[in-house]
């Protein structure tokens, strides 16, 4: 049995977010089913100890999932509706849903927090100790499903912002499910696959677990020992090479995996490996020590980095704020002048001289495009420029403007993402 000590200071982490990917019909969902009955049947056995998962669907396609979500991107997309509306084919809806589900992630990180995050222990203490009571404890993971078209997700804006938005809150760990009969086929398959985890690796930046799946159909010792073991791999290959096996490697191909084979070891060694059988629950046991090897990896080597990261994006926006001021100075001077006011009020704007050639007319207009650029939106519309506003700019001139437009640049810069200021915006032009 857990003893407090241990419990509280469980209670005290933040979940890991699981996040399963792999090829169409690798078995995710299935996988899904499998960690969240293990972590129902942990919360039975010890209720006051561990919470059920908190699981957040986000295939927009999947008629039926065998599991309760919490979060279900179905419930705010319509995926038939986006197809029809927007005329587009299955990925280009699932890519759009998934598009769309992505302008939410703030209200959907807030619920999460809200659900998951472990408070302030001390706070926790006290309230449960004026409540007398103890508190439900908080889930220990977050457990998430994706579409089947996994390129959909790893390589769009929409998978990267909902896969940093876990992670900025939450260690992240990815679960890169695989069809063990079928990636061992052949070594060609095996290398392609791996391939394409590595891609998803160096894509995503977050720690990965290799989950071969069906062992009951195929033990993953080959796949694990082609991995550890170069020298197992190619002979493997030349086995195939001798045998000539269907898609299998010879010649170019056949250099090419060999060579592969030794470059990917040390892609190898910052993976964690298992074999787990989603039909039987088969290692499943073996895949939650994993996800706490990676719950430390990330909380090591992954949390600094996005830190980092999150810190340089910070200065590049503020580098762009400073930017987009001075262009915007640099506009309303225009924008001043072309109604009249500021530097050029008195005399009003240089006579503007006529073009004699095509070529100097195309230049002058060139030069319109550049002086103009947002100018007239940037200015205050006439209709709602009162005459006492005319005066207190008359008064302040061009610097209380423009002060006026820095303090509104400086405000509405803030927040996690672009969306969250543009959320709020809308919420307080809406009260
Ligand atoms: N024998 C065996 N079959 C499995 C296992 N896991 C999944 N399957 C089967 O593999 C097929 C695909 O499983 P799914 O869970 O639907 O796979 P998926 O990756 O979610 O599929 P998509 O949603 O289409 O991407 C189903 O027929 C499952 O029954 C397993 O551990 N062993």
């Amino acid at each position: 049995m857990t003893s407090p000590s241990a419990m509280s200071s469980s209670q005290s982490k933040p979940p890991v977010a699981i996040v399963c990917i792999g090829m169409a019909g690798s078995g995710k969902t299935t996988f899904m089913q499998r960690i969240n009955a293990h972590l129902h049947q942990k919360h039975q056995e010890a209720p006051s100890q561990t919470a059920p998962p908190y699981v957040i669907n986000l295939d927009p396609a999947v008629l039926s999932v065998p599991y309760e979500s919490n979060i279900d991107i179905r419930d705010s997309v319509n995926y038939k509706e986006v197809m029809k509306q927007y005329n587009l084919g299955p990925n280009g809806g699932i890519l759009t849903s998934l598009n769309l589900f992505s302008t939410k992630i703030d209200q959907v990180m807030g619920i999460l927090e809200k659900r998951c995050k472990p408070g302030d222990p001390q706070a926790q203490q006290a309230s449960e100790a004026a409540a007398g009571a103890r508190q439900a404890p908080k889930p220990s993971n977050i457990i998430v499903d994706t579409p089947g078209q996994i390129e959909v997700f790893v390589w769009s804006a929409s998978g990267s912002i909902l896969l940093s938005a876990f992670a900025s809150s939450f260690p992240t760990v990815l679960a890169y499910v695989i069809d063990t009969p079928r990636t061992t086929q052949n070594t060609s398959t095996f290398m392609s696959n791996m391939l394409y985890a590595i891609s998803i690796l160096y894509k995503t930046k977050l720690p990965m677990i290799l989950v071969f799946n069906k062992t009951d159909v195929k033990p993953e010792t080959e796949a694990v020992e082609w991995m550890r073991d170069f020298e197992s791999f190619q002979a493997a290959l030349r086995e195939e090479e001798e045998r000539e096996v269907e898609g299998g490697s010879t010649g170019y191909m056949g250099s090419l995996l060999n060579s592969m084979s030794l470059v990917l070891e040390e892609f190898y060694n910052c993976l964690s490996v298992v074999g787990v059988s989603s039909m039987t629950g088969d290692g499943i046991d073996k895949f939650f020590e994993a996800v706490e090897e990676k719950r430390t990896e990330f909380e090591r080597d992954y949390q600094p980095e996005l830190e980092k990261r999150r810190h340089e994006a910070e200065k590049l926006r503020e580098g762009n704020k400073e930017a987009n001021m001075a262009k915007m100075m640099k506009d309303m001077n225009v924008s001043s002048r072309a109604k009249g006011t500021g530097k050029y009020a008195a005399g009003g704007p240089p006579p503007r001289e006529e073009p004699e050639t095509v070529s100097e007319a195309e230049s002058m207009e060139g030069d319109d495009d550049d002086d103009y650029r947002g100018g007239p939106d940037l200015a205050v519309p006439d209709d709602e420029e009162s005459e006492g506003e005319q005066d207190a700019a008359g008064v302040d001139g061009d610097a209380g403007l423009q002060a006026r437009y820095a303090q509104a640049l400086r405000d509405g810069g803030s927040g996690v993402t672009g969306m969250r200021g543009v959320g709020e915006n809308i919420r307080r032009t809406q009260k």
